[in-house]
């Protein structure tokens, strides 16, 4: 349960009481997380290009998409994470998961390059990591896989340790510097900022691919660079967190760590419809986007380009009004409705991809539905993350978002294979990419939007019930919650 982390300052006004300051350290953790989402999808628009340049088949680019979480999921590492960021504070988690992500993105860059192709380490990896295709193989390795493609997999799914690490320090960095002040704000202008990096990618990349010499590693490289001075965002950003410890504002560690303390984390009810509403809602977001352009494709008729045109709108769309839903969460609070209500739009939309667009290819209705889904994109976003504070204490809050993130991921990892399977099996026979009927599948991710509905109702009323302030506004929840937090405490012993 939380308490504040506000000490009195003999010296003065502490450095996150001050506006500046604390918009300043958005700034460069936002910055940061930019440059990881611009490097998280800077080759899905050139999945073309790394087939005629590197022989990736869309197999092997499915596996080497779906190697950024396996570590944090199969190898725990999100867990350690938490573990590290509760035990070590935001400062050295920030600069070592900055430090982790320049690591995987330059393997990952390596392997794309030509370089790579004619090195030791290619004959190396095309011998070894052949991996039969059985259930049990959950590694993104298999039999034949192009070496490049193993070792960008590796490099990826180090890059994504980095990245899960970074999100979750981002979150408690923002709950360090405006606990008790524009905190869902600063949390919906971090993923606002991250939104645009996912726009900007989708039309950036292919551009710089595609300069004389045409070359596919080159948007890697700048996306690499750009991962560096996230690294010096970071840094910089330690300098200013160590102003702030120094100030008395310091954030509760959890010193000694108890594993007993993670136990303490599971046992509460309330955890659990937060984390399978999260990763409900997210398998239907994430995975989704990386069959929306084929299913627009394929209802519309469109080119890949006019297909990456229209959902284009999507995370910009969300990057606009997150902010805003942030403000609103901050000044009026509803949090819990806010998830209810983005669930619904949810279901609304993944049902009109399923049943509506495939009968009157409307793109009208299209574009309705993709600007909803951003709509719903950012209430969820918006009302989820910044609630987190109020249900966990804040010495194990870290551990409490790594937990969330970790049990996400599994999701993430496991939905788009799902959906895959999902759409072969809904589709015997259909060989042509551009023929698939998209109904089964996005009546599957309507599904987990109900799953998340229903969990929404449970929240609301579990909120209710023990007071833990999600309806109300972060300053108001910020003095009742400590109240009613001992009594919520007690009565879950
Ligand atoms: N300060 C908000 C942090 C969460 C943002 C959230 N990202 C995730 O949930 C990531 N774990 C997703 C991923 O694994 O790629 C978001 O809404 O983007």
């Amino acid at each position: 349960m939380t308490t504040s982390n506000i000490k009195a300052n003999p010296l003065g006004a502490a450095l996150c009481e001050k506006k500046w300051a604390r918009w300043t350290a958005l700034a460069l953790l936002a910055s940061a997380m930019f440059f990881a989402y611009i490097f998280v999808d800077i080759l899905s628009p050139l999945q073309e290009l790394l087939q005629e340049q590197r022989g990736w088949d869309p197999v092997a680019y499915g596996h080497f998409a779906g190697s950024e979480p396996f570590l944090n999921v199969f190898v725990f590492f999100l867990i350690f994470a938490g573990i590290i960021l509760d035990k070590m504070g935001v400062r050295f988690t920030a600069v070592l998961s900055g430090a982790v992500m320049v690591a995987g993105g330059s393997l990952n860059y390596y392997a794309v390059t030509q370089g790579f192709q004619d090195s030791a380490v290619a004959v190396f990896l095309t011998e070894n990591l052949n991996l039969p295709s059985a259930w049990w193989n959950v590694t993104p390795f298999y039999a034949g896989m192009p070496a490049s493609a193993k070792l960008a997999a590796i490099g990826f799914m180090i890059f994504g340790c980095g990245a899960e690490m970074a999100g979750i320090t981002v979150s408690r960095g923002i709950v360090k510097w405006f606990k008790g002040k524009e905190m869902a704000l600063a949390m919906g202008v971090e993923m606002a900022i991250a939104r645009v990096g996912v726009a900007v990618v989708v039309v950036g990349a292919p551009v710089i691919a595609s300069i004389v010499p045409v070359e596919v590693s080159r948007p890697v490289a700048y996306a690499v660079l750009l991962l560096i001075i996230g690294l010096i965002c970071f840094i910089t950003y330690g300098f200013m967190d160590k102003k702030l410890d120094s100030q008395g504002v310091q954030e509760e560690k959890d010193d000694p760590f108890r594993v007993r303390d993670i136990g303490k984390i599971l046992r509460l009810p309330i955890f659990w419809l937060v984390a399978l509403l999260c990763v409900l809602y997210y398998s239907a977001i994430f995975p989704f986007q990386k069959y929306a352009i084929n299913m627009l494709q394929c209802n519309l008729q469109f080119s890949a380009k006019d297909a990456g045109l229209v959902f284009f709108i999507f995370p910009l769309g969300a990057a606009a009004v997150t902010p805003f839903l942030g403000h609103y969460l901050d000044k009026y609070g509803k949090g819990a409705t806010m998830l209810i209500f983005g669930a619904v739009l949810m279901i609304l939309c993944h049902l009109t991809f399923a049943f509506i667009v495939p009968a009157t290819q409307s793109v009208i209705v299209t574009l309705t539905a993709v600007v909803v889904l951003g709509i719903s994109f950012a209430l969820v976003p918006a009302a989820l993350w910044p609630s987190v504070p109020k249900l966990i204490d804040e010495k194990l809050i870290g551990s409490a978002y790594a937990l969330i993130f970790w049990i996400q991921n599994i999701g993430l990892y496991a939905f788009p294979m799902i959906i895959g399977s999902v759409l072969v099996a809904s589709n015997p026979g259909v060989t042509d990419p551009m023929k698939y009927n998209y109904t089964v599948p996005m009546c599957v991710f309507a599904s987990c939007g109900v799953a998340a509905l229903l969990l929404g109702f449970a929240l609301k009323a579990l909120d209710a019930k023990k007071g833990y302030g999600l309806e109300k506004p972060n300053h108001v929840a910020d003095d009742a919650e400590k109240e009613l937090i001992g009594a919520a405490e007690s009565m879950e012993e």
